[in-house]
Order: C-alpha cells, then sequence, then structure tokens
C-alpha cells in the first residue's frame, strides 16, 4: 500500500505495508514516524510496516500497483502523500525595512516564548549572515539564498516542535513564498507566520539606528533596501504591524496572539 490511507480500510490485511517514497535520497526518521503514524488510527491493532522505497511520489517511475505487488502487498489500499506530522512547531517570518523594527520585535516575541515555556530559536539576520550565510552579499541572488536558507531551517526547527523567530529583510515575494513552502512542507500547513513590519521608509530613515541610508543616499553602499534596491511589500501577511502605533511590546503580543499562544 502507498501513502496515505483511504478512507474506509475495512478488511485490511493483519499487515499494512507502507510505503514511502524517498527518491534516491536517503529516509527521513521524521518522515517515516508520519507515514506510520497517519496509518495508526486506521490500521489499529493491525501491524505497520513502512518501508522507504526509491521512487518519486508524484511521479513513481514503477506504478503504485506495481511497486506494491513487488513488495508482497496482495493489494493496494490508497495513494498519496501524507501530511507532516503537527509537533505543533512554527516558523514566524518578520519582513521589513531596515530599521523597521524586526530585530527588536523578534527578541520581544523570544522572550514572551520564553515565558510560555516554549523552545525558541532566534534566527536574526545579522547572526544569520555571521554564519548560515558567511560570504553572501545583497544582490538579489545571494539574497534568495538567504532567506531560503533561513525557510529551510526554520522548517527543521518547527518539524520538531520548536519555534524559530526569524527577522530578515526578505524583500521579495516570491523568496517569501519560497520559505512559507519550505516549513511548510516540513512542519504542516499553517505552521509558517509571515509578519509584515510595515514601518514606511521615511520613518525607517529618520530613525536610521546604524547610519545605512545616510551612507546609502550618500552613495556609499550599494543595492541598499528602500534606497536603491526594491523592496515588494507583502499582500500575503498574516500580521501587519504599524510600529508608529503600537509599542515593541504590543507587536510582539500581537504576533503570540495571532500564534494562538498569547
Ligand atoms: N545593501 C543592503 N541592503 C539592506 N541591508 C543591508 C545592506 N547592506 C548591509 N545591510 C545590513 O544587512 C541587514 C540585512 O540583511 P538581511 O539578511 O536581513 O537581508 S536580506 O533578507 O537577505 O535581504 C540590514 O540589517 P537590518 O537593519 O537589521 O535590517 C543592514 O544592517
Ligand atoms: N514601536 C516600535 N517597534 C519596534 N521598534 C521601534 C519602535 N519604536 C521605535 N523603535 C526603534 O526602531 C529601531 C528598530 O531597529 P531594529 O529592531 O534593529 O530594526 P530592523 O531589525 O528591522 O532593522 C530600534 O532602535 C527600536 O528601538
Amino acid at each position: 500500500m502507498g501513502g496515505r490511507p483511504a478512507p474506509d480500510a475495512a478488511g485490511l490485511p493483519a499487515v499494512v505495508l507502507a510505503l514511502l517514497p524517498v527518491a534516491g535520497t536517503a529516509p527521513d526518521s521524521a518522515a517515516i514516524s508520519t507515514l506510520a503514524a497517519a496509518w495508526a488510527p486506521v490500521a489499529r491493532d493491525r501491524a505497520v510496516l513502512v518501508v522507504p522505497v526509491p521512487v518519486t511520489a508524484t511521479a513513481p517511475e514503477v506504478a503504485w500497483p506495481e511497486l506494491a505487488a513487488a513488495y508482497g502487498a496482495a493489494e493496494l489500499a490508497g495513494v498519496g502523500t501524507p501530511a507532516p506530522l503537527a509537533t505543533g512547531g512554527r516558523a514566524v517570518l518578520f519582513t521589513g525595512l531596515s530599521g523597521a523594527g524586526k530585530s527588536t520585535i523578534a527578541a520581544r516575541l523570544v522572550e514572551l516564548l520564553l515565558e510560555a515555556g516554549r523552545t525558541v530559536t532566534l534566527l536574526d539576520g545579522d547572526e544569520v549572515r555571521t554564519h548560515l550565510s558567511a560570504g553572501l552579499g545583497f544582490a538579489k541572488a545571494d539574497r534568495d539564498t538567504n532567506v531560503r536558507r533561513i525557510g529551510w531551517v526554520a522548517g527543521q526547527i518547527a518539524k520538531h516542535g520548536g519555534i524559530a523567530v526569524c527577522a530578515p529583510i526578505a524583500p521579495y515575494a516570491a523568496t517569501r513564498a519560497d520559505a512559507r513552502a519550505l516549513v511548510e512542507e516540513q512542519a504542516g500547513p499553517g505552521s509558517f507566520t509571515l509578519v509584515h513590519v510595515a514601518t514606511p521608509l521615511a520613518e525607517c530613515e529618520a530613525r536610521d539606528r546604524k547610519g545605512l541610508y545616510a551612507k546609502a543616499r550618500r552613495g556609499e553602499i550599494a543595492e541598499f533596501t528602500g534606497i536603491s534596491d526594491p523592496y515588494e511589500e507583502p499582500t500575503d501577511a498574516d500580521v501587519t504591524l504599524d510600529t508608529r502605533a503600537l509599542s515593541v511590546d504590543e507587536s510582539a503580543r500581537a504576533v503570540l496572539t495571532h500564534l494562538g499562544l498569547g
């Protein structure tokens, strides 16, 4: 049998064979547990045997009935991709201009989540660029690589029940969508939250905490987001924060409430 349990699995044999397509990659123990867990309520007292098979899930090189027969199954009960196991893990991606308040609000959110007893990992822009994305610059391809790496790591954290709080500028809509997909593929639908820290450019520039806007205006920093490089305003934000109206604490609590953890 392959993939997701059939809705009506009455009359299943004593041993249920669940084939896990792994397309030539090493089988992932979390994916094995996910498939076993998906079958458990249907299979009830029967044994569930999860077997990784080297085929592509969406376009198996060998048709599922043939494959099932090759592994000794008497019948094929269902084909599909099981939903990832819901571990309660989440990824929160703050996006916004430099100086918008991403790091400040993310840090407060981390405090609140820790107080709520959650395991939290902060993937702050500066730290990510020192370690995970060392050597990358600010051209579009490098920013995309940076944000996708953050998405993948955040997905790993969420998949194992943790909460990843990430605060890159993430200026491109398509790349933010990639990050959402990378998280949800690993940790399940709804595990990703996009928070737009929607501080206008004029306000960020007036704050100019690091003096970067002044430098960018003088032409001393190339490709500076908002000045000489694009920032695509999100149209798919789960939470939008106006930091001119909300304090740091109020913003962080708004995110916490959205997560259902407030
Ligand atoms: N050209 C250019 N454009 C924007 N930002 C720049 C640039 N050069 C350096 N910096 C500093 O790098 C921080 C942004 O890095 P990110 O990793 O968050 O950017 S991105 O998501 O990959 O676009 C950003 O940090 P924050 O101010 O905390 O947002 C800047 O301090
Ligand atoms: N309501 C607010 N929310 C977040 N930051 C604010 C707010 N009001 C003022 N600030 C200030 O704006 C600056 C934002 O900087 P930072 O958090 O590093 O932004 P980013 O990470 O988006 O570059 C900080 O100095 C912070 O104290």
